[in-house]
């Protein structure tokens, strides 16, 4: 479970002050799919910096499955919208997705089924001798999500992943990410620009206002939970839940108060 309240980043550089972050209160249960938008430059990277462990905040708190963060929390893995940065393009995909199991110390024998089951899992069983500049971008982005799963984190955090890989691919991505959600009982917080997006994946969705930022609104997404991309997206709820997230975030571009 990931717990964030009262956060507040403040970035100081001699006189000048930024105040990035405001005051941030919201929580992903434990196994839950929260997704998070906000008009650009909201503070995304400050809040997922914060989470990680990598920035201090300036006020509030964040709790990892009830530990409060300070440094990287040894339950969480991440996932980027960069793949190709992200991979190390000299290793295998074997290797790519091994190297955090090594760097947790698990015995060989045990990062090998965890490397096989992962690879599995992301549709891309027999890829393992591949070099990461040999497949697509979406192939990438899969060995990417492979890594975060093999790691076997209690929270994945997703930061935009599909914003750099065509529309098709995106909608099979989308789906992936649900069904491993769904196998793995994982906790997700992914973090998107894409209001339809936000509304097919998540259980919830979290709209963040201008910065400094503060919650703008949060709603449950009461769609059936088997979802596929022609139904789902064709769903007169489905309609309506996008124009509500749709109206807030255009709310929070033009600085009005968030609702009651
Ligand atoms: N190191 C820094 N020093 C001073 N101000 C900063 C620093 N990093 C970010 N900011 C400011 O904090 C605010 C939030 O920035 P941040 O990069 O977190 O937003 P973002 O939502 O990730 O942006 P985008 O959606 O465009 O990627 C912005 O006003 C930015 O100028």
């Amino acid at each position: 479970m990931l717990e964030v309240s009262g956060l507040r980043k403040v970035y100081k550089s001699g006189r000048r002050s930024v105040e990035a972050l405001r005051d941030l209160t919201f929580s992903v249960e434990r196994g839950e799919l929260v997704c998070l938008v906000g008009p650009s430059g909201c503070g995304k990277t400050t809040l997922l910096r914060c989470i990680a462990g990598l920035l201090e905040p300036s006020g509030g708190t964040i709790r990892l499955d009830g530990n409060p963060v300070s440094g990287p929390p040894p339950g969480l893995a991440m996932v980027f919208q960069e793949y190709g940065r992200s991979l190390f393009p000299w290793m295998s995909v074997r290797d790519n997705v091994e190297l955090p199991l090594k760097q947790k110390k698990l015995p060989r024998t045990r990062r090998s089924v965890l490397v096989s089951e992962a690879l599995d899992a992301v549709g891309l069983a027999g890829t393992e001798s591949a070099f990461p500049w040999q497949l697509s971008g979406g192939m990438q982005q899969r060995v990417a999500i492979a890594r975060a799963v093999a790691y076997e984190p209690s929270t994945l955090l997703m930061d935009e992943p599909f914003a750099a890989v065509d529309a098709q691919t995106r909608a099979d991505l989308e789906d992936l990410v649900r069904a491993l959600w769904q196998r793995l009982g994982v906790t997700v917080l992914f973090i998107t620009h894409d209001i339809d997006e936000a509304v097919y994946l998540g259980q919830r969705v979290v709209m963040l206002s201008s910065s400094p930022t503060v919650v703008q609104d949060a709603i449950t997404v009461d769609l059936p939970a088997d979802r596929d991309q022609l139904h789902t997206r064709a769903d007169a709820r489905f309609t309506e839940l996008r124009t509500h997230v749709y109206e807030q975030i255009q709310k929070a571009k033009r600085g009005d108060p968030t609702p009651a």
